[in-house]
């Protein structure tokens, strides 16, 4: 059996008969350069860096385009780095899934540093923040999820961590912006040296997003005298501290089992995957799709390596943006939640399967030919009917990939404004257009509180994904039972959700679209099987 830990250099000949391909260099050197002059900082070394960052660097490592390698830095999970990154050398088995059943198969050893950077790790801490102060340093990039910017709750205000955060000062904040702020602050103190700090999630305007929270904190140092106001002039001074928005696409599920299974079979040892505590699915390999886009806006004042040798598309923001609108907003994610939440409801397991349902399949081209792409602005880089085509016709359709609508449906509602709100304020912004002739959006946002109900189509319980608002969404549907009629009731317990703006962006009732997914969500829980029908039905019509 060939394992991660192998010198694959001496044994070549096996990865090559495994069709392993295997990196050009010699991984210790890389290593050595990684630690004495970094280039490249990754936050949240998750399974979509695994699969996408990481081989972008062991391309660019491979064409001597970059000279050292990516340092990991996770704030969340210390058992990624320590059974994850350290116990295989930070190597990564990366395997892409083939539509014609076939696997592409690499190991990369693009990591050439794996911190646990918390302040619980004393180690970890003082390590970031040395690396931080390195001239060398050129960029960051994050992909620490959707909730991971928090520094706000439900309703607006800001959380206890962010509070104590803000008073305590840049020493050691608990918060990942605090975090941030605290290794900018590093840098500044270190000669004001430059930086790019870039976003690679799931957000429109991440950039931005990122950009906002980390001066949020500052801006709160200021205030209570911890920093001056050079430190702010620094952060928004795009010369030094540029914050580029990005669009990153790559259908990237949890590692499977199947895959797993495959590779066990053709000789390959390492294939246990782990659970963590804090609910990262995480292995010694990585599964991902052959398809795959990252466009970047060209801010870098650090300079930066040749990415575009690696793929990657370097572009002016409002190109990004485009671009990120489209994907995020209209032509993919909003599809992909809609099948999480319907997925769910109708026992699916696998979104592959999903797609040979004809509601749901029905569902998503109306959400995404109907009602999205009327309001898409074209990003010129790619044509977005051609995007969503190709998405429906080939990428969700692949068998050969494990996503799961139980992946896609965890911390909906930190995405629900994102990939349903923006499409509803085109509609709103747009006098030629009318927002309660949304139907499909709508059907959605009532499968998610009918999915919040935790029971299935059938009647029986479900798990329901990890979500931050679960518990406090649960309540509010706790009392709802399938086959309640009562129009005053639904009102009081759905009320609380569609009227709240940090979910939707927009209080539902006061656009008049609280009263049509109130409608649907009556219908959704009229009895058993009661989804199906609708759902059949509203799809049937408008076909
Ligand atoms: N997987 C995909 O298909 C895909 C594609 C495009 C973009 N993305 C973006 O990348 C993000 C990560 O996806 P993934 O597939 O790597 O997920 P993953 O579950 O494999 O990894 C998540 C990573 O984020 C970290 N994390 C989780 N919660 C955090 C928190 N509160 N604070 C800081 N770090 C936290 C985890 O420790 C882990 O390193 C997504 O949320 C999305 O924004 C994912
Ligand atoms: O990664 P998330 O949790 O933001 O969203 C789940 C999926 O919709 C997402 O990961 C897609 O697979 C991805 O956006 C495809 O590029």
């Amino acid at each position: 059996m060939l394992s991660l830990n192998d010198d694959y250099l001496a044994k070549s000949a096996d990865f090559s008969t495994q069709t392993i391909a295997i990196p050009k260099f010699d991984q210790s050197k890389i290593s050595n350069s990684t630690k004495e002059k970094p280039v490249w900082v990754h936050f949240g070394g998750g399974n979509l860096f695994r699969c996408f960052h990481a081989k972008i660097a062991q391309d660019l490592i491979n064409n001597h385009e970059l000279t050292s390698g990516v340092t990991i830095a996770e704030t969340y999970d210390d058992e990624v780095i320590e059974k994850i990154y350290n116990a295989y050398h930070n190597r990564i088995l990366r395997v892409v899934m083939n539509s014609d059943g076939s696997l592409e198969k690499e190991l990369l050893a693009s990591v050439g540093e794996a911190v646990y950077f918390n302040q619980a790790s004393e180690k970890g801490w003082n390590r970031l923040t040395e690396i931080f102060t390195k001239p060398s340093l050129q960029f960051a990039t994050f992909s620490i999820t959707e909730k991971g910017y928090a520094l706000t709750d439900v309703s607006g205000a800001l959380t206890q961590a962010a509070k104590e955060d803000i008073q305590n000062g840049p020493e050691k904040p608990k918060t990942n912006m605090g975090a941030i702020a605290h290794l900018l602050y590093a840098r500044y103190n270190a000669g004001k040296l430059p930086i790019a700090m870039v976003s690679t999630d799931n957000f429109s305007q991440n950039g931005l997003k990122l950009e906002t929270e980390v001066l949020r904190v500052a801006e709160g140092w200021l205030k209570n005298g911890f920093v001056d106001q050079e430190f702010i002039a620094y952060l928004k001074d795009p010369k030094k501290v540029s914050f580029p928005w990005t669009m990153i696409d790559r259908i990237t599920p949890n590692p499977a089992q199947s895959v797993a299974d495959r590779l066990k079979s053709s000789g390959f040892a390492d294939t246990t995957i782990l659970h963590t505590k804090k609910h990262t699915n995480i292995a010694p390999f990585g599964n991902t799709e052959k398809t795959h886009y990252l466009v970047i806006e060209d801010n870098f004042p650090n300079g930066r390596p040749q990415l575009e040798k690696a793929g990657v598309i370097l572009t002016d923001r409002e190109t990004v943006n485009d671009a990120d609108q489209m994907k995020v907003t209209a032509c993919l994610n909003p599809l992909h939640t809609a099948l999480a939440i319907y997925g769910n409801l109708l026992d699916y397991t696998s979104i592959a399967d999903e797609l040979t349902d004809d509601d749901l399949l029905g569902l998503i081209k109306a959400l995404g030919y109907k009602e999205d792409l009327p309001v898409v602005k074209d990003p010129k880089i790619i044509n977005p009917k051609k995007f969503i085509d190709e998405l429906i016709t080939m990428r969700l359709p692949n068998k050969n990939i494990p996503d799961t609508p139980q992946r896609i449906a965890s911390d909906t509602s930190q995405k629900i404004a994102i990939r349903y709100g923006v499409t509803i304020q085109h509609y709103l912004d747009d006098p030629q257009l009318d927002v309660t002739s949304l139907e499909f959006i709508p059907l959605v946002l009532a499968g998610w509180c009918r999915y919040l109900m935790g029971i299935d189509d059938n009647g029986n319980e479900f798990t329901q994904s990890p979500d931050p608002l679960l518990d406090n969404l649960k309540s509010y549907v706790a009392g709802i039972n399938l086959s309640d009629d009562d129009q005053a009731k639904i009102h009081q317990a759905l009320k609380p959700i569609l009227a709240n703006k940090s979910i939707f962006g927009n209080d539902l009732y006061q656009i008049g679209l609280g009263d049509i997914v109130e409608d649907y969500f009556k219908q959704l829980i009229a009895g058993k099987h009661a989804v199906r029908k609708t759902l059949h039905e509203t799809v049937k019509n408008k076909k």
